[in-house]
């Protein structure tokens, strides 16, 4: 059983095997997306597989839309080259409920795929003819929070993102500057409107994008490489949108066990890759079935009824509640403890977390206790009932194969967002008291202690990507356990350039108050092998 556009000469088969297959003519749905976009996705990993292509299929299947997506690569395009061309833009949803069950489904409804690379003549062609096209109503991306910025950690501007303000939109080889540049062909070909729609874990995700792209815009603007209007298309003409949004579904990388329950079917050439640029992909995505998405309501050139799908289209004060809810309070600061605690810990599954006594009551006491009093009831989603299902269903669930390594990946650049954002409004509450705040400061101290990369036996073990190890790791040197030599000045010496630096935190920890004790748990987690847990015990 090969996964290609031959499969629907032979549904039999895979029907047989238990895969749900595409309902619809996808030769026919392919030409009319083609000639008439209305979607096009940046970033082809595994959240849009698992999630939005997967809710198009649906509208597909029941002809309540007629028309597929089109996604870009505009970072890793071997993700293009490996797996969305060599098997026809098809990939393979496998649901991982908790009750064990497993559910198969072929996902068609991706019918072009593009490399997003100047160099890439053709394929920046074709997108360059997408963006002019008036039928085109939504760009969307899942890029990581990086995908977004425009300088470094010490503040300075990329080298690729200057050399494309300097040089104009002809041929930009930053991420940004390439979408700036699509929008300058739109822009030209009679500034027809379209929604920018950010589904990135960043807080005010349609701000992050419209910043970057209105940076471009007002600089290229300014030195007269782009034509007059361009910048007050992007900044002030409302044509060109950027809705808010919150998005939610885990989606680990795809696992090897999932690989088995395919290959036992019949499926050939699953295997999974790990590309130059560290992007887990495989020609099967595994995620739970839990899903949200919630946009601002907000298309200037109109959009598709994706509320017949199951998204939630509302104001941008419910998005922001809402997305607040979940990346600042009740999901992904418990991912993230539990992502840097597992790896000091020695885990590689995060539900196996979760029956570790310690580490549950960390995640409860960071999600009930200090989290929760600073949510706002968005309305549409309970706080309590979600955090709940997030901490009883969806995390503990044994069949989900994600792992601590996954979500510790970029946590310097987490940090502000899943953590700061309750401290901010701890600080501007007349009812609360920041000092109140035990285990935020403990997540803190472990994530130091993580950038060690020792395990709490001791071990050497390999840090996951982040864009800022090379400016953290030096301040570790010199810093090792169970030294005499780990005073506490020294300890502070090293630490206090990272706990004053409001980029990784939200705000400077001294100035918050936090970081005496951020100091005190991290002294104690270097004591010696064993600490780690010594400290969660004596504090959780
Ligand atoms: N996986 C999940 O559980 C999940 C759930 C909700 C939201 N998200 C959001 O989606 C994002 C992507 O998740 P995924 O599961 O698809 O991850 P993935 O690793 O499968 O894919 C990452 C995507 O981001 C691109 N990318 C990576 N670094 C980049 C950079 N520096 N500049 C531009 N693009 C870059 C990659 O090329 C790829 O397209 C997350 O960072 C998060 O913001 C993920
Ligand atoms: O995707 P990231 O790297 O921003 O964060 C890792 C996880 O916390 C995240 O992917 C969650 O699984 C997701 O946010 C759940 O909806």
């Amino acid at each position: 059983m090969r996964l290609n556009q031959t499969i629907m000469n032979n549904e039999k088969e895979w029907i047989e095997k238990g895969y749900a297959i595409p309902l619809y003519d996808r030769r026919a749905v392919a030409e009319k997306t083609k000639s008439a976009p209305y979607w096009i996705h940046f970033g082809a990993g595994n959240i849009f597989r698992a999630f939005q292509a997967n809710v198009v299929q649906n509208l597909l299947n029941e002809r309540i839309l007629d028309k597929g997506l089109i996604v870009a690569e505009g970072f890793d395009y071997e993700i293009i080259q490996k797996m969305n061309h060599p098997h026809d833009d098809l990939s393979i949803l496998v649901t991982l409920k908790a009750d064990g069950s497993v559910e198969k489904t072929v996902v068609g409804s991706v019918v072009e795929s593009l490399c997003a690379d100047t160099q890439n003549h053709e394929d920046f062609f074709r997108l360059r003819e997408i963006f002019a096209n008036t039928s085109l109503q939504m760009v969307s991306f899942t890029i990581t929070e990086k995908g977004y910025l425009l300088t470094d950690g010490k503040g300075n501007t990329l080298s690729s993102v200057a050399a494309d303000m300097e040089n104009g939109p002809e041929k930009p080889k930053s991420y940004i500057g390439k979408i700036t540049s699509l929008l300058y062909t739109r822009f030209q070909a009679g500034a027809t409107p379209v929604a920018m729609v950010s589904m990135d874990n960043c807080s005010h995700n349609g701000n992050r994008l419209y910043e970057a792209v209105y940076a471009f815009a007002d600089k290229w603007s300014e030195s007269g490489l782009t034509e007059k209007g361009f910048k007050d298309y992007i900044g002030n003409s409302g044509k060109v949108s950027f809705p808010w949004t919150m998005i939610d579904k885990i989606t680990p990388r795809p696992d090897p066990s999932i690989e088995e329950i395919l290959k036992k079917d019949g499926v050939e050439e699953t295997a999974p890759v790990i590309t130059d640029k560290h992007t887990y992909v495989a020609p099967f995505v595994n995620a739970e079935e839990c899903q949200y998405l919630v946009i601002e309501d907000d298309f200037p050139n109109g959009r598709p009824p994706l509320e017949k799908g199951g998204i939630i289209f509302t104001d941008r004060e419910t998005v922001d509640k809402v997305e607040k809810m979940k990346v600042c309070t009740c999901l992904n600061p418990l991912h993230t403890a539990l992502a840097v605690f597992g790896c000091v810990l020695g885990y590689d599954l995060i539900s196996k977390e979760m029956k570790d006594d310690v580490l549950r009551r960390l995640v409860e006491e960071i999600g009930y206790e200090e989290g929760l009093p600073v949510v706002i009831d968005p309305g549409i989603l309970d706080p309590k009932q979600f955090i709940d299902t997030v901490l009883n269903v969806r995390i503990p669930n044994p069949f989900m194969p994600d792992t601590p390594q996954r979500i510790a990946t970029d946590t310097s650049q987490k940090l502000a967002i899943r953590f700061g954002e309750t401290v901010k409004a701890y600080i501007a509450s007349p009812q609360l008291n920041v000092s109140d705040l035990k285990r935020i400061p403990l997540v803190f101290a472990g994530w130091l202690r993580y950038l060690m990369s020792i395990d709490d036996d001791g071990t050497p073990f390999e840090l996951s990507p982040d864009p800022l190890l090379d400016d953290l790791l030096p301040r570790m040197v010199g810093l090792s356990l169970g030294c005499d030599d780990n005073t506490e000045e020294k300890i502070e010496k090293r630490i206090r350039p990272v706990l004053e630096n409001k980029n990784i935190f939200g705000v400077n920890l001294y100035d918050a108050g936090l970081a005496p004790l951020v100091c005190i748990y991290f002294r104690e987690m270097l004591a010696g092998p064993g600490a780690v847990r010594k400290t969660l015990e004596k504090y959780v």
